[in-house]
């Protein structure tokens, strides 16, 4: 859970600035005061009445030290150059010591907590994006970064500055009328009170509200990337259906409790605020006619408890505007505490060229058994020897296991039991970066970045030169596809570039993984969803690797492993057969029937 202490320490790395420039606001809006205290007492030169004995000191100490005789002009001209000072003078130093320290302090940490927030992004476990769709993480981030952003000028510029006013206003009172400090002090009290409990109920609307857009805005998001299905199943009456009645469930919590809650809040509070000026002029006529008090200090205290209860309004406007944009606030905070992956640790450093890892790709399955819930095993005590150089296929039912074993050894996951061993050496006592770097694996859906062919050829290796690349596309076939892309290797793809087909991506897909000189190539499903003509161009790809490096293939098309030297057939995850293609077929099992079902459609008992 995070709380306010987190949002505070957002800030933290520039608490000393921060301390600094609040200070700095806060002088200012206190030296402001002396304007309508100096007025006060030039009314009381012009009206004949006495001084306080502070400005008297202050007009004999510059009358001793110039000379001159203690008189009117002098007297006005020391409270004209007070107010001079406080306005004229102040003028030019109060944005460069307040304004732009608050933004810059903001700023900054905008940069940093970014920056935090891309590092979460980079190191949260796959399962946290099983389950949080991008839309609702980057509305998360955003929200909570733009609020931390806005609101951080806002308190330390404004909110703290303003109180600090307000205290100063009550200690110039006091000194002039206690019971009129008395009766400010306490209304403040009750009015500020009443706005935060107040605003306590709001806030529980206002983190309602936030969890409904987040839902909202999942939803569109998945709209959108799934906006092929919708369109062929023609579902768009239902999808815009669900999205209005989220919109109105948002709309009925924000306009009927949140946006109805601040008006009823104002209302009270200008009511009350009005009704104490009312009061306090009142009692200050009543002094000033009793003789308690001069002409000059009515005026002075009138002017100044109007002062501080304007400043009443706005401060609980800046706590109204805090209130709405805490929740944001704790839940990106929230999202930034998400734990990261137990394998994420050093994985954001720069690899240390110098020392990468090389094998010669053997791997050894030892006992290995894995869920994803404590309860519910997928994978059951897996033995399984893979040679170097070896081609090894995994086949299977779906879901009996295939992915996953593939997944703990990229170590994604850390199997609950047994280990998996590369050259001997258990994969967890590896440094993982280095270790995966040494991996690579072509995946059923090949991601393209935003860029040209050629960056996302070298995305994993950008110092490979050009010829390599060209050697890798050859194998992986891709050379066929870069003639016929209008600007060959510098055809933008992606976001805003031309579309590939899948066959294109997947040949992609294996051209990029080549040119990481893997020891250990896998590919999961790469041909699954392709034609006849592509299926066919990555198998050659495929046969013109075997040998070259220890290959895993994942395939639910057994005409992809028939050449494979080893297949591993797997059932509701455990290794039932394992040997040649000529084997398997001979052995009479699953891959014997599954080979029967794929090449004559007959299903075998
Ligand atoms: N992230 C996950 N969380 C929970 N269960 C999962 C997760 N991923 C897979 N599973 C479960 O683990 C089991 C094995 O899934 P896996 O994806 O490894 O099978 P597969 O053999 O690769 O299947 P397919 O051939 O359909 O891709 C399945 O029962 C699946 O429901």
């Amino acid at each position: 859970m995070a709380t306010l202490k987190d949002v505070i320490g957002y800030f933290r790395p520039y608490w000393k600035f921060s301390v600094f420039s609040i200070a700095a606001s806060s002088v200012y809006e206190v030296i402001d005061l002396v304007v309508p205290y100096a007025i006060g007492q030039i009314l009381n030169v012009l009206s004949n009445q006495p001084l306080d004995k502070p400005v008297t000191g202050l007009i004999t100490y510059f009358a001793n030290l110039t000379n001159s005789p203690v008189d009117k002009p002098l007297t006005l001209g020391i409270l004209l150059g007070m107010i001079f000072v406080v306005t004229v003078v102040r003028a030019p130093t109060q944005p460069w010591l307040t304004i732009w320290f608050h933004w810059d302090i903001a700023l900054r940490a905008r940069r940093d907590q970014s920056e935090n927030a891309i590092s979460k992004i980079l190191t949260l476990p796959l399962e946290y994006y099983d389950e949080n769709n991008p839309g609702r993480i980057a509305g998360r981030v955003a929200r909570g970064i733009s609020n931390h952003t806005w609101t951080y000028p806002e308190i330390a510029g404004q909110m703290i500055p303003k109180l600090v006013r307000v205290l100063g206003i009550f200690v110039f009172i006091l000194f002039v009328e206690w019971r009129i400090a008395v009766l400010y002090l306490i209304s403040f009290v009750v009015i500020l009170g009443y706005t935060l409990k107040d605003l306590r109920r709001l806030i529980w609307h206002e983190e309602r509200l936030d969890k409904y857009m987040e839902d909202t805005e999942s939803r569109t998001s998945e709209i959108i990337s799934n906006i092929k299905t919708v369109k062929a199943f023609a579902t768009e009456p239902e999808e815009l259906k669900r999205q209005k009645t989220r919109l109105n469930r948002e709309f009925r919590v924000v306009d009927d409790r949140i946006h109805k809650g601040y008006v009823v809040l104002s209302t009270a509070q200008r009511t009350m605020i009005q009704f104490c000026v009312f009061v306090v002029f009142g009692m200050t006529l009543a002094a000033t006619v009793g003789g308690q008090i001069s002409l000059g200090h009515f005026l002075m205290v009138y002017t100044l408890a109007s002062m501080a209860y304007a400043e009443l309004e706005p401060i609980s406007n800046l706590a109204e505007v805090f209130a709405r944009r805490i929740s944001s606030m704790l839940r990106f905070h929230e999202f930034l505490q998400e734990p990261s992956s137990v394998d994420s640790n050093g994985i954001l450093e720069a690899p240390t060229s110098n020392t990468p890892y090389s094998f010669t790709g053997k791997v050894e399955l030892c006992g290995l058994s894995f869920g994803y819930e404590e309860n519910r095993r997928v994978l059951h005590d897996i033995n399984l020897l893979i040679k170097p150089y070896e081609t090894v296929a995994l086949v299977g039912r779906s879901g009996s296991g295939k992915s996953t074993l593939v997944k703990l050894l990229l170590r994604y996951f850390e199997p609950n039991e047994g280990k998996i061993l590369i050259d001997g050496e258990d994969i967890r006592s590896l440094d993982v970066s280095k270790y995966r770097r040494r991996l690579a694996i072509v995946h059923q859906e090949v991601d393209v970045f935003n860029g040209t062919v050629l960056d996302n050829l070298r995305y994993g290796r950008p110092e490979v030169t050009f010829e390599q690349v060209e050697e890798a596309s050859r194998i992986a076939r891709l050379d066929e596809v870069i003639k016929v892309l209008p600007n060959g290797y510098y055809t933008v793809v992606g976001e805003r570039g031309v579309r590939l087909s899948g066959g294109q991506r997947q040949r992609l897909g294996i051209a990029r993984a080549l040119l990481v000189e893997p020891d250990v190539l896998i590919f999961d499903e790469a041909t699954s969803s392709l034609d006849y003509e592509s299926e066919r161009a990555i198998q050659l790809a495929m046969r013109s690797l075997q040998g070259t490096r220890t290959t895993i293939v994942i395939a639910h098309r057994l005409s992809t492993v028939r050449e494979a030297d080893k297949i591993v057939v797997l059932d509701q995850g455990k290794i039932i057969e394992v040997g040649s293609h000529e084997e398997l077929l001979r052995h009479g099992g699953i891959y014997h029937r599954l080979h029967a079902l794929q090449e004559t459609g007959e299903l075998l008992t």
